[in-house]
């Protein structure tokens, strides 16, 4: 099994609905999204899916959350703005991108702060 993984940050603003504590008032996070790929086999050219490509995908969605209010976007609006929500409205928009690519699974990992993360890891679509 290969794997292949980038990160980027963006800066978001949101709020989280039930027993949070002072979570549950409008506050901030220099978000940090990994996101790895993974597949058994490699290409002719020797990799497995190129780093350039998935980076500018990833660059382009931290680039839609940046400076945003994340309870305000489309696609997050309406559900309470965790991590793990985060994770899969990347996960979603990325296994689109990535349908037919011969890869198995995604993986994206949502850092709030250094010490803390979730993730959603997933088989990708045939
Ligand atoms: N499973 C999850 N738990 C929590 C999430 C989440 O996304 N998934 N999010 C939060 C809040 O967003 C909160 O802002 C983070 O809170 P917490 O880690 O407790 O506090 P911080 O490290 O940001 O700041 P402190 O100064 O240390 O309180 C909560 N839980
Ligand atoms: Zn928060």
């Amino acid at each position: 099994m290969y794997e292949v993984l980038v990160a980027e940050s963006f800066e978001a603003a949101h709020r989280l609905v039930g027993d949070f504590g002072p979570a549950t008032r409008v506050h901030g996070h220099t978000y940090r999204v990994e996101v790895a790929v993974r597949g058994e086999r490699l290409g002719d050219d020797g990799t497995l899916y190129d780093l350039g490509k998935l980076g500018e995908n990833v660059k382009g969605l931290a680039a839609e959350l940046h400076y945003r209010n994340l309870d305000e976007v489309e696609g997050l609006a309406g559900k309470n703005t965790t991590a793990e929500a985060v994770a899969d409205f990347v996960w979603e928009r990325l296994a689109k991108t990535l349908a037919g690519s011969g890869l198995s699974s995604l993986t994206v990992r949502v850092w709030e702060n250094p010490n803390a993360c979730a993730a959603r890891e997933d088989r990708l679509p045939g």
